[in-house]
């Protein structure tokens, strides 16, 4: 899998190398390659903004660099198998099952965004030549795009086969499909006891049945208290 980055902050993305992200690249799983938009700007102070048409606050991002760019890093074909990520607060949602879908993918570009965006004509061209995916994180407002894009390279390439050490842990977390779409159970681990806080006993009984069903109890419970909008779904164990 090749990964790139566009963005006025290239830097973000040296963060890479030290992840397990970076062990990945470091063992071919992955190719990540970050670039300067401003690399593909002409004038003396490398311009990448202007002001919106039609007016408003702020400044928007012009399309000549992304044009560009995506000449040079992707090319001038139609390759329907290049994934070319835009993070947006309008995108829609990412959730665990894109993460998945994309983590077959061979290309992935990220566009990471600053400013009040970047001109929507650069997002129609992409469509008219890849496949586009216009990405929020959440109902919160970021800068720009590069936290994003970090976010979901790691949600992506841990899903790579081969990345993960131990791929079995993948199915018991929680939003995995595994789980019935119930959040995970609280997890515990040695000494017995903690600052006068013990381990629940069940966990140390031995009953491998009892443990499931103590698990599951938690997982219903946990996901009833803090998603409620995952228990009306289908694929939740719980109605
Ligand atoms: C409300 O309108 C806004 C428009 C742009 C911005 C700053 N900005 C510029 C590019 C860019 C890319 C992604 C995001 C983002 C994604 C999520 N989930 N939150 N914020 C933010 C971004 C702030 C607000």
């Amino acid at each position: 899998m090749r990964l790139d980055y566009l963005s006025i902050f290239p830097a973000y993305f040296d963060v890479l190398d030290i992840s397990l992200v970076g062990k990945a690249a470091i063992n071919g799983l992955v190719e990540i390659h970050a670039h300067d938009l401003r690399d593909w700007t002409h004038d003396r102070h490398r311009t990448v903004d202007d002001t919106p048409c039609g007016g408003g606050a702020g400044m928007v991002m012009k399309p000549d660099p992304w044009g560009e760019a995506f000449d040079e890093i992707i090319g001038t074909e139609s390759d329907p198998s290049v994934h070319v990520i835009f993070p947006a607060p309008s995108g829609t949602p990412f959730t665990q099952s894109a993460a998945a879908e994309l983590s077959s993918a061979q290309r992935i570009v990220f566009c990471c965004g600053r400013y009040e965006g970047i001109d929507h004509r650069v997002i129609d061209y992409a469509r008219s030549m890849w496949t586009v995916h216009e990405v929020s994180l959440g109902d919160y407002v970021l800068n720009g795009g590069e936290v994003a894009a970090l976010a979901i390279t790691e949600a992506v390439v841990r899903l790579v086969p081969g990345f993960m050490g131990n791929p079995e842990s993948l199915a018991e977390e929680s939003f995995s499909a595994g789980q019935d779409g119930l959040l995970e159970y609280p997890l515990f681990t040695r000494p017995v006891s903690w600052r006068g806080l013990d381990v629940p006993e069940v966990l140390m009984s031995g009953h491998h049945g009892r443990i499931a069903s103590w698990r599951r109890d938690e997982s219903v419970r946990l996901t009833r208290e803090r998603r409620p909008d995952l228990t009306d779904s289908d694929s939740s164990g719980i109605h």
